[in-house]
């Protein structure tokens, strides 16, 4: 008999008993003679055969139809309500549903919010945020630039109604939509599954069990909160929480040094706050190129303390007199802790074991190029399940699952080259592709330039001292490896050197042949271009 990656568990329970047991054995087999011939995560997925379009699939795909699921659909089994599609999570999620599926019976499951971690605690929020920040900082620093002009503060509780206010009414009319549309059933509640495509929603007497033809699993991910600070029993806030707080600490510490903290940072320091940011590793924004990582750890220091190289041991005090014990022997006292050292993936809480669906060893669900998990019939996207936790690629991601779920014979892949990001902290960071680290470790023949913008016209009108841009190539090809901008608006100022990675134009080509206009901040992207030394460069 077929033994299950999932130890004893049998792998696909209900087809199994809908198709018998001798199909199932031989597609169990195949995934063995798979493992055996290339062991590793993605073989823990079935081939493209097995789960779609192959005879097999075909088989599964009639199960609905075969005797046993009949007799469920025809309510031998109370309480269980059948759909085409399930989709757990209203954050991407909610984004795959369309016109195109209008005719299929969908369901949409989330515990909290619609719209997800973005809407409601993410980006659009604390983007909102930092635009603030900015437009205090740029009075505060108005002067270099000869504007007399004085910053009598921030309304914090004015800025966090107009926030909230927006992304609330926002979060309800996505739901009210969805309420509202004739082919959508919302269950509120947190789902985990039971055996495969079907799920509890809610606990006790008010759970529900539904079952999808299909299932997408859209669940997102959490803040990780470290043993130090669950353990002192003492209170702490997480992005999830801290926007939305009645006015900005008076000292705010900050655990972690990566995206969360340098944002946050940057809005609470420009909302009055005291701010110092424990980081262990050696920089903040560790994961940042490491040009990028030092600068934007000198520009912190003169603003926040900043303790890098150091752990947090305990928690001590009471609340709102915190004392953190750190790793080094020293202290900080603050009022408010902030919990920003990462996030996990929520798939360890919806029972995918019971689902056939594997996870990899840091929780995300394991899934194939086509988004689709080692159980059939099962799509996850998102935070779940990739290895870019970020909005775009989850929205990418969606996408993909949503043509997939309708065109089982003609699946379409995601692609994770290239995949740009940005910290919107001030200055501004983005970045897309390899860092000068990754370059050296993989020993590729590159080269590497670096324009300041106090090169280019634009950035003496800012005045700006510190913002660059850094690009790396391949010396042979002249394609470019990876490209690193810290400054105004860089965020923006990157796009044009993620167009020319995804569709594979070189450095030269893209600084010689289209305008750059002039004396915009992209001069110093079209003249680092220009910088490198290439090889054979295209004239
Ligand atoms: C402070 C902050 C700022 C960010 N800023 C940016 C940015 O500027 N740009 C960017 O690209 N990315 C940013 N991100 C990352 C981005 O928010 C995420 O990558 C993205 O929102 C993930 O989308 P998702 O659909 O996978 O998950 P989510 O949006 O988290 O959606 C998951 C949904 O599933 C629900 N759910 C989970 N488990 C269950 C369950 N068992 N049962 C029922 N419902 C469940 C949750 O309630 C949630 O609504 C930021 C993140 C944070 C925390
Ligand atoms: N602008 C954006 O796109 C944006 C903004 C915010 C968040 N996000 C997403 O959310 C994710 C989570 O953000 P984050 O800032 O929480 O995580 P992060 O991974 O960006 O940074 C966490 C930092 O905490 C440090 N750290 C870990 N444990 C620590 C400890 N015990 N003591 C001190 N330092 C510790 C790590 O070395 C790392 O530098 C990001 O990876 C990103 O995907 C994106």
């Amino acid at each position: 008999m077929y033994r299950s990656p999932y130890g004893e568990k049998e792998w696909f329970p209900d087809a199994r008993k809908a198709m018998g047991r001798n199909r199932l054995t031989e597609l169990g087999e195949q995934m063995e003679a798979a493992e055996k011939k290339a062991p590793g995560d993605s073989l823990a997925v079935p081939s493209a055969d097995q789960w779609t379009g192959g005879p097999h699939y075909e088989a599964l795909r009639g199960a609905p139809r075969c005797s046993a699921m009949v007799s469920r659909r025809r309510g031998t089994f109370p309480g269980m309500r059948t759909h085409d599609l399930v989709i757990v999570g209203a954050g991407s999620g909610n984004a795959i549903v369309d016109d195109r599926f209008s005719h299929l019976d969908v369901a949409i499951v989330d515990e909290g919010l619609f719209g997800g971690t973005c809407l409601n605690r993410g980006c659009i929020p604390s983007k909102m945020l930092v635009h603030v920040a900015d437009v205090a900082d740029g009075v505060r620093d108005s002067g270099s630039l000869g504007v007399e002009a004085t910053l009598r503060g921030v309304r914090w509780a004015d800025v966090r109604a107009r926030v909230f206010g927006r992304l609330d009414q926002e979060a309800a009319e996505g739901e009210e939509g969805r309420r509202g549309s004739p082919n959508v059933h919302v269950y509120k509640g947190h789902a985990r599954f039971t055996e495969a495509r079907t799920l509890l929603v809610g606990a006790g007497e008010g759970a529900v069990r539904i079952r999808g033809e299909q299932v997408v699993v859209a669940a997102g991910s959490r803040p990780t909160v470290p043993e130090p600070v669950a353990e002192s029993g003492l209170p702490y806030e997480t992005s999830d929480t801290i926007m939305r707080r009645d006015a900005p600490p008076r000292h705010l510490a900050v655990l972690g040094g990566g995206y969360v903290a340098a944002e946050l940072a940057h809005v609470f320091h420009a909302a009055g706050s005291r701010v110092t940011v424990i980081e262990q590793e050696d920089t903040l924004l560790p994961a940042q190129d490491e040009a990028v990582a030092a600068a934007y750890t000198e520009i912190a220091a003169d603003r926040y303390e900043v303790r890098t190289g150091t752990a947090l041991t305990r928690v001590e005090g009471a609340p709102g007199r915190l004392v953190l014990v750190l790793d080094d022997g020293t202290t900080v006292e603050a009022d408010t802790l902030l919990v920003a050292v990462g996030r996990i993936p929520n798939g360890d809480r919806i029972q995918a074991d019971r689902a056939g669906i594997a996870l990899h060893d840091d929780g995300r669900i394991v899934v194939d190029a086509f988004q689709r998990t080692t159980a059939i019939g099962v799509f996850a996207l998102g935070d779940v399940c990739t290895p870019f936790p970020l909005k775009h690629v989850a929205n990418r991601e969606a996408r993909v699952v949503a043509h997939n779920l309708l065109h089982a014979d003609d699946l379409v892949r995601t692609v994770h080259e290239a995949v740009p990001a940005a910290v919107f902290t001030r200055p501004q960071i983005a970045q897309v592709g390899r860092t000068e680290r990754e370059c050296r470790e993989e020993g590729l023949d590159y080269t590497v330039a670096v324009r300041r913008f106090s090169d280019s016209a634009y950035g003496w009108a800012l005045e700006d001292g510190t913002g660059f841009c850094k690009v790396l190539a391949d010396r042979r090809t002249g394609l470019l490896l990876g490209a690193h901008i810290m400054g105004p608006q860089a965020a923006t100022l990157i796009q044009p050197l993620v167009v020319a990675m995804s569709l594979g134009i070189d450095a030269t080509t893209l600084a010689r042949t289209p305008y750059w206009v002039h004396p915009a901040a992209t001069e110093a992207v079209s003249n680092a271009l220009l910088d490198l030394d290439l090889d054979s460069p295209t004239p």
